[in-house]
C-alpha cells in the first residue's frame, strides 16, 4: 500500500526553459549576438547543423506559450534573460526593445497567476564580452553585476525569485575544458579561471542586489550529479571523490563555505591557480536558495587516462537510459538533496531542472502524444523528492525541464525534453501525455503520485 504522498502546502510547481534554447530571433530589435551565434554557425558544432536562429520562435510566440503554461496549470515559470538582448555590447547602452520583451513576459505571467523565476545567465554570453576575454577576464564580475543591476531595476518590483547563474560547471567544463559548448575552448588552464570568475560574478551580482536593497530571493542554480564508486576499492572511492569535487563541491563549497574542496587540486594538478583570499569574501555572499538541476548519477571507476578527474563512469547493465545516455536513477536525487542539506546547513532548495529526453512517437490521432517513459521518470523523481522532504530537506518547489521541446545545445533538436511537443517545421505545439499528468500532479499538490 503506497502511502498518500503530500507535498508541503505552498510547494511551487513549475517548468523551465532558457533563452537561447527557445527564443529564436537572436538579433531582432537591436539585440547583440551571444557566443552561441558564432558557435552554432560554425560547421560541425551542432548536430544536423541546427541553430537557435528560430528554435521555438518564442520571442514571437510568447503569448501562446504563456497560454500553454496556463493550460498545464503551472504555478511558476523559470526562464532566462538573453544578456545580449538587453545589453547588445554586454555593457553600456541598454536596448529598450530587449528589456520590453522581458517586461511584457513578466506582466503576462503574473496576470495568469504564474510566478516568474528569472535566471540572469544561462550560457549565452554576449559576443562583445567574449571578445574582451569573457569569463577569462576578472572584470567580468563587474560587467555581470552591472547587467544584473539593469534587470533588478526593471523587474524587481514584480520578480521575486532571481538566480544569478545556471550551472557554472557546464560553462567551464563544456565551454573551456572540452570545447563541446560555446565558446569552444579546450584549455585545462582556462577552465578553472572561467569557473572561478563565474563564481566571482555570482557573488558580485548578489552583493549588488543586497546593496540596492533587494528584498526578494536570490540564489544560484547548479547541476549536481552524485558520484558513486564502482567498487569499494580505495582507487575507485578516490576516483568518485575527485569526480564529486569537480562537478559538485567545486561550486557550492565556495558559495557556502568560502573555500574550494581540497580534492580539486588533485583534479587540476599544475593547472590549479592560487586565488586571492578576497575573492572568497565576494563569492560567499549569503543567498536565499539553491536551485538544483538533477538528471542522473554516475558510477565511477578509477581511470588514469580520463582527464581531468581520472574517473570513468560505468554503464549500469540493468538500468533504463534516456536518449542523452543518462541512467534513470531517482534514488540519486534523494541522495543529492540530503547531501546539500547536510553539508550546507539545510538551505531552501528548488529543483530547477529535472526531466528526460526519450524518443517520442509522432502526434497520434486526436493530437495525443503518448510518452509513458517520461511520465514514469517524473513519477519516480518526484517520489524521490518526497523521500528527501520526509528526511527533513527544505524543499520549496520543482520545475520540470522543460516546458517545450527545444534546442538541446550541441544535440540540436534531436533530443526532446518537453512536456509540450514542438513541430519545428510548423511551430505547432502539442501537449504530451506527460503534460496532462503534470497538470494532475499540480492540481493535487502531488497526491496522484
Ligand atoms: O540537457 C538538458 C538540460 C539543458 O537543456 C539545460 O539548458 C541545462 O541547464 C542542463 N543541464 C543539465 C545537466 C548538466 C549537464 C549539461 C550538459 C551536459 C551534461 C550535463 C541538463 N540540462
Amino acid at each position: 500500500m503506497t502511502q498518500t504522498i503530500r507535498f508541503p502546502d505552498g510547494f511551487l510547481w513549475g517548468a523551465s526553459t532558457s533563452a537561447y534554447q527557445i527564443e529564436g530571433s537572436p538579433l531582432a530589435d537591436g539585440a547583440g549576438p551571444s557566443i552561441w551565434q558564432r558557435f552554432v554557425h560554425t560547421p560541425g558544432n551542432i548536430r544536423d547543423g541546427d541553430t537557435g536562429d528560430i528554435a521555438c520562435d518564442h520571442y514571437r510566440r510568447w503569448e501562446q506559450d504563456v497560454e500553454l503554461m496556463k493550460q498545464i496549470g503551472l504555478q511558476a515559470y523559470r526562464f532566462s534573460i538573453n544578456w545580449g538582448r538587453v545589453l547588445p555590447q554586454g555593457r553600456g547602452a541598454v536596448n529598450q526593445a530587449g528589456l520590453d520583451f522581458y517586461d511584457r513576459l513578466v506582466d503576462r505571467l503574473l496576470a495568469n497567476g504564474i510566478k516568474p523565476m528569472v535566471t540572469l545567465f544561462h550560457w549565452d554570453l554576449p559576443e562583445a564580452l567574449d571578445n574582451q576575454g569573457g569569463w577569462l577576464n576578472r572584470d567580468i564580475a563587474d560587467w555581470f553585476a552591472d547587467y544584473a543591476r539593469v534587470m533588478y531595476g526593471k523587474l524587481d518590483d514584480r520578480v521575486t525569485s532571481w538566480a544569478t547563474l545556471n550551472e557554472p560547471w557546464v560553462v567551464a567544463d563544456g565551454g573551456y575544458l572540452h570545447g563541446t559548448l560555446a565558446p569552444g575552448h579546450r584549455n585545462r588552464f582556462e577552465a578553472p579561471i572561467a569557473s572561478h570568475n563565474l563564481l566571482r560574478a555570482h557573488g558580485a551580482a548578489v552583493k549588488a542586489y543586497r546593496e540596492m536593497g533587494g528584498k526578494h530571493d536570490i540564489g544560484i542554480v547548479v547541476n549536481i550529479e552524485p558520484k558513486y564508486p564502482a567498487t569499494n576499492s580505495p582507487a575507485d572511492v578516490d576516483a568518485a571523490a575527485r569526480a564529486h569535487a569537480y562537478m559538485n563541491a567545486q561550486y557550492l563549497d565556495p558559495v557556502f563555505l568560502g573555500r574550494y574542496p581540497e580534492k580539486i587540486k588533485d583534479v587540476y594538478g599544475e593547472a590549479w591557480p592560487e586565488w586571492p583570499a578576497e575573492d572568497f569574501e565576494l563569492i560567499k555572499q549569503p543567498i536565499d536558495f539553491v536551485g538544483v538541476n538533477y538528471y542522473t548519477r554516475s558510477v565511477n571507476k578509477d581511470d588514469a587516462l580520463a582527464y581531468p578527474v581520472r574517473a570513468t563512469p560505468l554503464r549500469q547493465t540493468s538500468a533504463t537510459y534516456t536518449e542523452t545516455g543518462w541512467e534513470v536513477y531517482a534514488r540519486g536525487l534523494t541522495d543529492t538533496l540530503t547531501w546539500v542539506a547536510q553539508r550546507y546547513g539545510n538551505p531552501p532548495l528548488y529543483i530547477t531542472e529535472n526531466g528526460a529526453a526519450f524518443f517520442d512517437p509522432p502526434v497520434a490521432e486526436g493530437g495525443r502524444i503518448n510518452d509513458p517513459l517520461r511520465v514514469d521518470y517524473y513519477q519516480k523523481h518526484l517520489r524521490a523528492i518526497h523521500d528527501a522532504i520526509e528526511a527533513g530537506v527544505d524543499m520549496r518547489g520543482y520545475c520540470a525541464w522543460s516546458l517545450l521541446d527545444n534546442l538541446e545545445w550541441a544535440h540540436g533538436f534531436s533530443k526532446r525534453f518537453g512536456l509540450v511537443h514542438v513541430n519545428f517545421a510548423t511551430q505547432e505545439r502539442t501537449l504530451k501525455d506527460s503534460a496532462y499528468y503534470y497538470r494532475e500532479l499540480i492540481a493535487s499538490n502531488g497526491k496522484v503520485l
